[in-house]
């Protein structure tokens, strides 16, 4: 088999690296030699995080598209233009495609996958979901007996490797940015990870595999974690929570509800105890029950685990393509994002006088909203008092009334915050 690769960075890199590391295996467990004979680099004298001698590097990504001798092109090098087209001619070329783009995946995988289907060639797409973590195995397969309830994960590693240090050492966002993207965690664009962008494009391929239901990246409600303040950790810490950025996909009433966003979790939760770059899923099937899935999910090696496990069942023939029925999928409708349920954490920053609290919590009554707990911190310098509040389980477009009205009145300083909380039962 004669493989092309598109971009030898950190993810083309860990797949050379891991070839070598592991080629005796590799080749027992799919019966054939993976040769990589070529890869599309922008910069053919750059030092890499793997050799290259044996490998005929071009700056010219459509050499590989274009070449018969070769069987097999990883996508490794990102983004929705370039790579869309390079993916779309292998496949016309009759080339499978291995990719770890997600984006690509959840903007334009609906055209791509039927494609594929048309061409007879394979596009498989596991390193685009939580890295090493096989979860799209695991809900095409292990899971298959199952109509899917919930699936909700950590499907960022950068936000959580940022959510992390934050908590523990006290350390500035920007400044554990920097380290997530020195590490090869980060997107090229880091927005993409910090605004939720690349959870939600993950969220689509998971909503997707797990509903059978056609890509839906548009119709994903999203937030990041760059407006999650020290103070925000502390409080949720003090309540018996952890904040963590959450993905989260279910039916209800036929209806599908996708969201990511920063979300309290009670640290009883085994998800409040996925730390760092680990990514983790919990599947809840009507069979199974609840699953829970854990690992790196990002990172050169992780990542090319996943990207070679798909090389292989394309190797050994063994990809059960049919099992979404990609042809006659269909959408599902979705639901309006004010008809979510939830518990949330609303932080307000107020005036020192007497009653604020007292009005806050009659406001929220107003609205059927009730408060399970509350803190209220010292007056500041000037003279303000910063108040953490957990509501009880409401509708979204209520509570977004209710902070409204509270939003009005003078004794309110700032923007007040809300964050979901989710107990995950
Ligand atoms: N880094 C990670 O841990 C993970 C990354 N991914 C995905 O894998 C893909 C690759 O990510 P990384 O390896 O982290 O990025 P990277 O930036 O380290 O590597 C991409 C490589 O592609 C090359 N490239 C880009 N455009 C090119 C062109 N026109 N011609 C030739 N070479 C070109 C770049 O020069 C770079 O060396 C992305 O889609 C990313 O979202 C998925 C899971 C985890
Ligand atoms: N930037 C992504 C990389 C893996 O998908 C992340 O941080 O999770
Ligand atoms: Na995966």
């Amino acid at each position: 088999m004669n493989i092309g690769i598109l971009g030898l960075g950190t993810v083309g890199g860990g797949v050379v690296n891991v070839l070598n590391k592991n080629q005796a295996q590799i080749t027992r467990r799919s019966g054939d030699n993976i040769n990589i004979t070529h890869a599309a680099v922008r910069d053919t004298t750059q030092i890499r995080i793997c050799p290259t001698e044996d490998i005929k590097l071009t700056q010219d990504p459509f050499e590989i598209i274009n070449n018969n001798d070769i069987d097999v092109v990883l996508e490794l090098m990102g983004g929705t233009g370039l790579a869309k087209d390079l993916v779309e001619q292998a496949i016309e070329n009759g080339k499978h495609v291995v990719t770890a783009n997600k984006a690509l995946i959840a903007i334009h995988g609906n055209k791509l996958l039927a494609l594929a289907k048309d061409n007879n060639t394979h596009l498989l797409f596991e390193a685009a979901v939580a890295g090493g973590i096989p979860i799209l195995k695991i809900l095409e397969q292990g899971l298959s007996a199952n109509q899917i309830e919930l699936v909700a994960g950590i499907i960022n590693g950068t936000s959580n490797f940022i959510l992390t240090e934050m908590r523990n050492k006290g350390r500035d966002f920007g400044d554990v940015l920097k380290e997530a993207q020195a590490l090869g965690y980060a997107e090229d664009d880091p927005t993409f990870d910090v605004e939720g962008i690349d959870a939600a494009h993950k969220l689509a391929i998971l909503a997707s595999m797990a509903f059978g239901c056609e890509l839906q990246f548009n119709q994903v409600s999203t937030e990041g974690i760059s407006k999650i303040s020290g103070e925000d950790i502390t409080f949720a810490t003090e309540l018996g929570y952890t904040i963590k950025h959450l993905g989260i996909a279910k039916k209800l009433d036929g209806k599908l509800q996708m969201y990511v966003h920063p979300t309290l979790v009670p640290k009883t939760h085994l998800l409040s105890n996925v730390d760092g770059v680990m990514n983790s899923v919990l599947v809840k099937g009507n069979a199974v029950s609840e699953t829970l899935y854990y690992g790196a999910g990002a990172g050169a090696e992780a990542t090319a685990s996943s990207v070679i496990a798909n090389l292989i069942d394309i190797i050994k023939g063994t990809v059960n393509h049919d099992i979404l029925g990609w042809k006659s999928l269909k959408n599902i409708p979705n639901c309006n994002t004010g008809d979510i349920e939830s518990i949330f954490y609303l932080r307000l920053l107020t005036t020192d006088k007497l009653g604020v609290l007292a009005d806050i919590t009659a406001t929220l009554a107003n609205h059927n909203i009730s408060v399970e707990s509350v803190i209220q911190k010292q007056i500041d310098q000037k003279n303000n008092a910063h108040i953490a509040i957990i509501t009880n389980l409401t509708k979204t477009s209520e509570l977004n009334k209710a902070v409204a009205e509270i939003q009005t009145h003078d004794y309110i300083q700032e923007d007040v915050k809300i964050i979901f909380v989710k107990t995950l039962n």
